[in-house]
């Protein structure tokens, strides 16, 4: 591994690191003091030697002992090899006298007893100067030399410090303070975040904590200035006006760094559980502009009678808050739907009776779910999914199971899984996981073992077949010509839930034909006080889309609801499977449906699955590009774009061998590009101009769902090789923003770019971009996606993600065997 460190700093004048450099330091001497004594590469701690940059430069060696690997393809459905949060090795503090963890979660870390006003052990360290640095006075209290990058008193410097084995804390007498002049020094553009792109001196003097703040270090480089402006940020959070930091804490390994946030930060912070005291908070909406929406809003499915009452004592118990409660009608139709569109509202959801321990009153609480982050605020369908899979991994399966409680309340009592719970997409759903959602958690609470967990299963599977039957193989959806199935939800009018804007292209010249604005054009055409067909058509396909979860693509565009996906179709050929599969066992290979009173067995959904797999194979494969296309049911022919759900026919397990190695050979070489899988090819997407503006679900973009899918049908297939290099792509591209954009973790990610692969303007941005000093939740599915991405990579690989090695140098420099294990 080169030592980028010695390197770039021989060539700095006065010493200053480069950006993306992220070093510690006192002066020279103790530099070259403080790399000979540095110990080997500790757990979750990033040496100078693994700064971010100046790696990729370096001839890769794989390290002895990183060879360990095991095959992903039976994780999905077996046991997990990662504890739910990796114990950290308790280090003894010598001067500070107490047990602590750099890396505990920040409620242990920043809370009352890590506070030095609160615990009277943290107090010593405010002590005031003594004769130890009698004639060695610091000028800390003058805090202009905390953003001063000249060194001017030597005799200020702590070179102690560099010498100090894992003892190596700050003391930050004055968060405000010096969160003020870090952002001042550091933040050159002005966003709350320090970034690669801040020109700032990219080097801050902290107080050491063995000095009680007298002598201080340079902190040094984006990475670790990023970070402690974040631990900054979330101490001040916590009210903390003092803290001690970790160096370690800083300069964490990112790849740890990250995977330890998710883990313990980012799922909490996206996790809702309604009670009594914060329906009006979870309720409250940022997506809908209209009057109607100001006050928070909650309806309630009409034969919901004790919900209705929860809720209307929510409501009464803080009346300030004006929180509104109403019934649903018993019918939902398009036209209710359309007319609550001024008046939206949160969606009730599963709850649960609860006993309150210390008053012993029995009442209610909602199941909790994770909501996907930004402006998604609600329970999605497909997110949900995709999120369920990292918070099995990450041992949250209350929240996973509870996920799949509320879809079987939505098929209940809304027909269908929603798009997500709120009253504008009431008639909408999204691309169905419940079969294999319900699968996954039913394993990771137990299984056959736990009688809870079997009657879980069996609801869950109740509700499925249930969905199945009424929502995806029902008009307008099914196509009973082809038996295969099409996103065609019901509905009148524009969709209210997007961005003011977003239709403006479109609907301009209409405003001009009727000489009136946007909102009251919006009005006329919605009421049906003008008739234009032509819109008519393009919001049923608009509508089908968003059903889609792919909104949107040129794919879809004047079309969706017409075409019989691959994705879907996919889907319900896993649907069919996995219901053969727990009827057979679980309900003793006989279901008597209780909604239509019809009884089958594993057999019949056998032959509906091989019934689909012939219809798929007939109307959508393509063996000369070695895809599997959608299928226009209205033309009938092949809409031949190339997108990367193709890959879900492995992931369903519906692809034959031959199939599945045309993908590999054929299909792969065209979506694959250097953040792994992109969401259509270019040839597909086309050229694009001001009137062809990008759309999110094409290319250069990457989406979390598509690698996730990919990695696992890949690895069924046997092409376990080839899922780890995507892995590995995705990964190093998450890293890589992770590490030079302040933390950020996005919705989606240019996947053709390694500089700035999170800047991404389709449509409506960025979802998780805009945060100020620290990212709190990354985005639900983007946050999954790095932990199972994880599971798929040795040692070797972690190291290389860790320095942000791009892939290609990486490929290059593996030996010819290991080289196999890449899939090349
Ligand atoms: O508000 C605009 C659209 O937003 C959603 O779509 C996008 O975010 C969802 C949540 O992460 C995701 O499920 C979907 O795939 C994204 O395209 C919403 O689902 C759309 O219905 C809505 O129109
Ligand atoms: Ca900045």
């Amino acid at each position: 591994m080169v030592d980028s460190r010695k390197s770039s700093l021989s060539t700095q004048p006065g010493g200053i690191a480069p950006k993306g450099h992220t070093t510690v330091e006192t002066d020279r001497s103790s530099q070259v003091e403080g790399l000979k004594h540095s110990s080997p590469i500790k757990r979750g701690s990033m040496t100078s030697q693994q700064s971010t940059s100046g790696a990729k430069d370096g001839p890769l060696t794989s390290p002895k002992g990183s060879s360990v690997r095991f095959n992903p393809k039976f994780l999905d459905n077996k046991t997990p090899t990662k504890p739910p949060v990796k114990p950290h090795r308790h280090r003894r503090l010598s001067s500070l006298n107490e047990f602590h963890d750099p890396f505990s979660a920040a409620e242990v870390y920043y809370g009352p007893q890590a506070d030095p006003n609160k615990n009277s052990k943290g107090k010593r360290l405010n002590r005031p100067r003594t004769m130890s640095v009698f004639d060695n006075v610091s000028n800390y209290k003058n805090t202009a030399h905390l953003h001063s990058q000249f060194i001017k008193r030597r005799g200020s410097e702590d070179d102690t410090y560099l010498r100090s084995q894992g003892n190596r804390r700050f003391f930050i007498e004055n968060v405000d303070q010096m969160l003020n002049d870090l952002l001042a020094s550091e933040d050159t553009d002005k966003n709350f975040q320090i970034t690669v792109e801040d020109t700032g001196p990219k080097v801050i003097k902290v107080g050491t904590a063995n000095s009680g703040g007298f002598k201080s270090v340079n902190i040094r480089g984006t990475y670790m200035l990023s970070n402690l402006l974040q631990e900054l940020t979330i101490a001040k959070s916590f009210g903390r006006r003092q803290i001690i930091l970790d160096e370690a804490r800083i300069n964490e390994n990112p790849v740890d760094r990250l995977s330890r946030l998710i883990s313990t930060q980012f799922w909490d912070h996206l996790t809702r559980r309604v009670d009594l005291g914060n329906i009006a908070k979870i309720a409250l909406d940022i997506k809908i502009n209209a009057p109607g929406a100001k006050n928070p809003r909650i309806y309630v499915p009409y034969n919901c009678p004790e919900q209705y009452e929860f809720y209307v004592q929510a409501s009464q118990m803080d009346p300030s808050l004006e929180l509104e409660v109403e019934y649903l009608p018993r019918e939902i139709t398009p036209e209710y739907v359309k007319s609550v569109n001024g008046v939206p509202g949160l969606l009730a959801l599963a709850m649960e009776q609860h006993i309150n321990p210390t008053t012993g009153e029995l009442s209610m609480i909602g199941y909790p779910y994770a909501v996907p982050g930004g402006r998604f605020n609600e329970l999605y369908g497909w997110d949900s999914y995709m999120i369920a899979l990292g918070l099995l991994e990450d041992g949250k399966s209350n929240v996973a199971r509870g996920m799949v409680e509320h879809f079987i309340f939505e098929i209940e009592h809304y027909g269908k899984i929603l798009n997500a719970n709120r009253s504008y997409y009431l008639c909408r759903s999204q691309p169905p996981f419940l079969t294999d959602m319900a699968l996954q958690v039913f394993r990771k609470i137990g299984g056959k073992s736990n009688p809870d967990a079997v009657d879980f299963l069996r609801r869950s599977f109740h509700a499925a077949i249930k969905e199945y039957k009424t929502v995806w193989m029902s008009p307008p959806r099914l196509d009973p010509e082809t038996g295969l199935s099409c996103y065609h939800p019901r509905g009148i009018g524009i969709p209210p839930e997007t961005e003011v804007d977003h239709f403006d292209s479109l609907l301009s010249p209409y405003y001009k034909k009727y000489h009136t604005t946007r909102e009251e054009f919006a009005r006329m055409y919605n009421n049906g006080e003008v008739r234009e067909p032509d819109l008519d058509e393009f919001f049923l396909h608009d509508r089908a889309v968003r059903e889609s979860g792919h909104d949107t693509t040129y794919r879809f565009e004047n079309i969706c609801a017409y075409l019989a996906t691959i994705d879907l179709n996919s889907l319900l050929f896993k649907y069919e499977n996995d219901i053969a599969n727990v009827i057979e066992e679980f309900f003793a290979n006989q279901y008597k449906d209780p909604h239509d009173g019809t009884v089958s067995n594993a057999q019949h959904w056998r032959d509906l699955a091989a019934k689909r797999k012939a219809a798929i194979t007939k109307y959508m494969w393509d063996d000369e590009t070695g895809f599997f296309f959608d299928y226009n049911i209205k033309s009938k022919s092949k809409h031949t774009y190339e997108s990367a759900t193709t890959l879900w026919a492995l992931w369903a397990g519906l692809a034959t061998k031959e199939q599945a190695k045309a993908t590999v050979e054929k299909a792969i070489p065209r979506l694959e590009v250097l953040g792994g899988i992109v969401a259509c090819t270019e040839r597909s997407r086309g050229p694009l101009s001001i009137k062809r503006p990008s759309r999110q679900w094409d290319y250069p973009y990457g989406w979390a769902p598509h690698q996730i899918l990919a990695w696992r049908g890949l690895s069924e297939y046997d092409y376990v090789g080839t899922a780890i290099r995507l892995a590995y792509r995705w990964l190093y591209i998450m890293t890589k923003a992770f590490v030079d954009y302040n933390g950020i973790v996005v919705e989606k990610y240019d996947v053709t770019k390694g500089n700035d692969p999170h800047r991404v303007t389709a449509e409506y941005g960025n979802q998780g971009a805009d945060f100020k000093g620290v990212a709190k939740e990354g985005f639900g599915w983007v946050n999954s996606s790095y932990i199972l991405g994880l599971k798929y990579m040795s040692n070797h690989a972690k190291r290389a993600l860790a320095t942000c090695v791009p892939p290609v140098p990486f490929f290059n420099s593996l030996r010819p065997t290991e080289k196999k294990s890449y899939g090349l």
